[in-house]
């Protein structure tokens, strides 16, 4: 198939701007995830590219086809939603049987009746739900086929729903929050479904999500959304390690990187708690210096020192999560510290970030790209 070029997307409710001059390209056959806060506008973008909704301007093309001129049932789009939006009254075949039964079926072969006296119709059909046979087979639900929803657990109902956007085959899978209303296991389990069942069928999917480690542990690339405008596009670990701005530094990895004030002289040096830790070409003025909790060491490496007190230690298991207050800013920084380290409320704690783990932003919140010093340098 082909990539899905948005270009200009604005979509308006009353006044409010909801997506705003939105682009973006969905690589052919790539996993693709809109993450973002509740409200930036991520289900108004997949409805647009589904055809539930239209925009006030903009384009979506997928090839040579212009989508927006096509109506929803002829852009090989297939949504499933958090809701699951299952036919009650129907069985889990004659669900998943129903976008083929739609296309393969005209009016008069829907109709009840119609099986009874036309032998094509009862052959269509057998076709039709031996495909849904297959899909369920697939996804492990053909034990379920005779039952209605209402006797199926949130999962199964999950994967109803996956099987009926499945049988049709098409070639863009559309997915809103999917997984929001499982437990945490079964979004464990289903996350990893998801993403073999998109390495098996090599086809786009587009996925919404506000759960950030949703995003960064099934997606090709992550768009992070935030009031209707792309901050960045990238695959998780560029996100992770190279955020474009402190926005998307501070909206991807748990818990937040940590800021502290920074200082650019007019020679270019970047100071930060009475440390030289880097040099940029950019303006002088003030800067944010930012380093992930995960990224301190306890041993003695170049890097930027960072002391304080110990203030609430939390135990995770392998780790522990230490509040460090630093004297002289009076901000918290959290860092993560090997099980059985001796970091006590009260006490006085210092740790290391290494000179590649710090992330510099200037005061607009853009990255810089700095030199690193290979010098530890403390400033008089
Ligand atoms: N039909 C509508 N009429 C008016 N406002 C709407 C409509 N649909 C969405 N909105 C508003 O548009 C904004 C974006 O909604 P959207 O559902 O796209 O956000 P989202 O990022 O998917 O959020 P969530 O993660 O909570 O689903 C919200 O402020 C919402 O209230």
């Amino acid at each position: 198939m082909s990539d899905i070029q948005i270009s200009g997307l604005t979509k308006r409710f009353g006044s409010a701007a909801v997506l705003q001059e939105l682009d973006l390209t969905v690589r052919d056959g790539e996993f693709l995830t809109l993450l973002g806060a509740s409200g930036c506008g991520k289900s108004t973008l997949l409805k647009l590219i589904a055809g539930l909704d239209t925009p006030d301007t903009g384009t979506i093309r997928m090839g040579d086809r212009d989508l927006l001129a096509l109506s929803p049932s002829a852009r090989d789009c297939a949504m499933v939603f958090q809701s699951y939006a299952l036919y009650p009254h129907m069985t889990v075949r004659e669900n998943i049987s129903m976008p083929l039964v739609m296309r393969g079926l005209g009016f008069w072969g829907r109709l009840p009746g119609a099986r009874l006296v036309s032998p094509g119709v009862r052959r269509r059909l057998a076709d039709i739900h031996a495909s849904a046979q297959e899909v369920a087979r697939r996804l492990a639900i053909d034990g379920l086929l005779d039952r209605k929803p209402a006797h199926l657990s949130g999962g199964q109902r999950q994967r109803v729903a996956l099987a009926r956007a499945m049988v049709r085959h098409p070639s863009v899978f559309l997915f809103d929050e999917p997984l929001s209303n499982l437990d945490a296991n079964l979004r464990h389990a289903l996350r990893a479904e998801i993403r073999q069942l998109h390495d098996q069928l090599g086809v786009t999917f587009i996925y919404v999500t506000h759960d950030q480690h949703e995003a960064m542990s099934m997606s090709d690339r992550v768009a992070v959304m935030r009031e209707g405008r792309i901050l960045q596009v990238a695959p998780p670990e560029d996100l992770y390690m190279r955020p474009r701005s402190l926005e998307v530094a501070r909206f991807v990895g748990a818990p937040r990187i940590n800021v502290v004030p920074g200082e650019i002289l007019a020679n270019g040096e970047i100071h930060c708690l009475a440390q030289r830790i880097a040099a940029t070409p950019g303006n002088s003025g003030p800067c944010h210096v930012a380093f992930r909790p995960q990224a301190v060491t306890l041993a003695r490496a170049p890097g930027l020192t960072v002391r304080g007190v110990v203030g609430h230690v939390e135990y995770a298991g392998t780790e522990l999560m230490a509040t460090l207050t630093l004297p002289s800013q009076g901000e918290a920084c959290i860092v993560c510290l090997p099980a059985g380290t001796a970091a006590r409320a009260g006490a006085e704690f210092e740790v290391t970030v290494p000179w590649e783990a710090l992330h510099v932003f200037d005061a607009g919140g853009q990255r810089l790209s700095i030199d690193r010093c290979d010098v530890l340098a403390r400033v008089a």
